[in-house]
């Protein structure tokens, strides 16, 4: 995927993305970071298809997405948003099925069989026949997942996916993101807002700052106190713990 100078403004004069220009490398794992309001889902919709740009192009091989068909971008491009809860009376597995359309014209032609590996990835085999509206928040984020790499598709785009989930199904999600990645050969790009996530499991970072992509790079070329201090607005410090390698932390103001 490539993006060319592409700028995006919900209302004239006041833009939310400025000028971006970047490629994601198939098979990386892409996490963009930023403070809150810079224009990172902003971005990623406008990746998904899902906003169009004020001008600029996305393209996939050669190819503007803009142009696409919606099953031929479906093939390419799978999404997993923020939480809404317009399908909280389907069951689970038909939320599932729903990913597998990309393949499918009817919902109805859809086995069980076959959407069960990808239950069984997400560890949500044993929720299929429950109503999404008796599923905790972690519950559903893993049937939004299993849904949407139900679609097999060569880019998952994930906002903020541990938002709901306690420190265990983070981990497992991640872990899952890694096998998704290495198996699957899929392209991962999410949203994350904890930075130390963002940078142990990804091997490309951009960090948006009002808009712009400031920095596109490996983690560690943003191991940087200065850098990150001023992006974040607030004094970050990078310590080394034993097991564990580089840790961001925030210090409060004054120490
Ligand atoms: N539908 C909309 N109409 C008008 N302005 C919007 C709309 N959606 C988002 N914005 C504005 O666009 C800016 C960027 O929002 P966006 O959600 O892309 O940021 P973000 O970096 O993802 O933030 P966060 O980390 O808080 O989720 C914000 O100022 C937001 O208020």
């Amino acid at each position: 995927m490539k993006l060319n100078d592409v700028s995006f403004g919900f209302q004239k004069n006041r833009p939310i993305v400025q000028h971006i220009s970047a490629k994601i490398v198939p098979g990386t794992i892409l996490s963009i970071v930023g403070p809150n309001g810079a224009g990172k889902t902003t971005l990623l919709k406008l990746m998904a298809d899902q906003l169009k740009p004020t001008t600029g192009q996305i393209e996939i091989a050669g190819q503007a997405i803009s142009k696409m068909g919606r099953k031929q971008f479906a093939s390419k491009v799978a999404v997993v948003s923020q939480q809404n809860h317009l399908y909280d009376d389907m069951k689970v597995i038909d939320v599932v099925k729903m990913g597998r359309l990309a393949k499918h014209h009817l919902l109805a032609t859809i086995t069980d069989d076959e959407v069960m590996p990808f239950m069984e990835m997400t560890r949500i085999a044993q929720l299929a026949q429950r109503e999404m509206s008796q599923l905790s928040g972690g519950q559903r984020q893993r049937v939004w997942v299993a849904s949407a790499i139900a679609q097999q598709p060569q880019y998952l785009f994930l906002d903020e996916p541990t938002t709901y989930l306690d420190i265990r199904y983070q981990a497992e999600l991640m872990a899952i993101i890694r096998q998704l990645h290495r198996t699957g050969k899929m392209t991962i790009v999410m949203i994350l807002h904890d930075i130390n996530q963002a940078f142990r499991i990804s091997d490309r970072l951009w960090l948006i700052q009002s808009g712009r992509l400031l920095k596109d790079g490996r983690p560690k070329s943003f191991y940087d106190e200065q850098l990150l201090s001023n992006v974040f607005q607030t004094k970050i410090h990078i310590v080394d713990i034993p097991n564990y390698g580089r840790y961001i932390v925030e210090l409060p103001a004054g120490s």
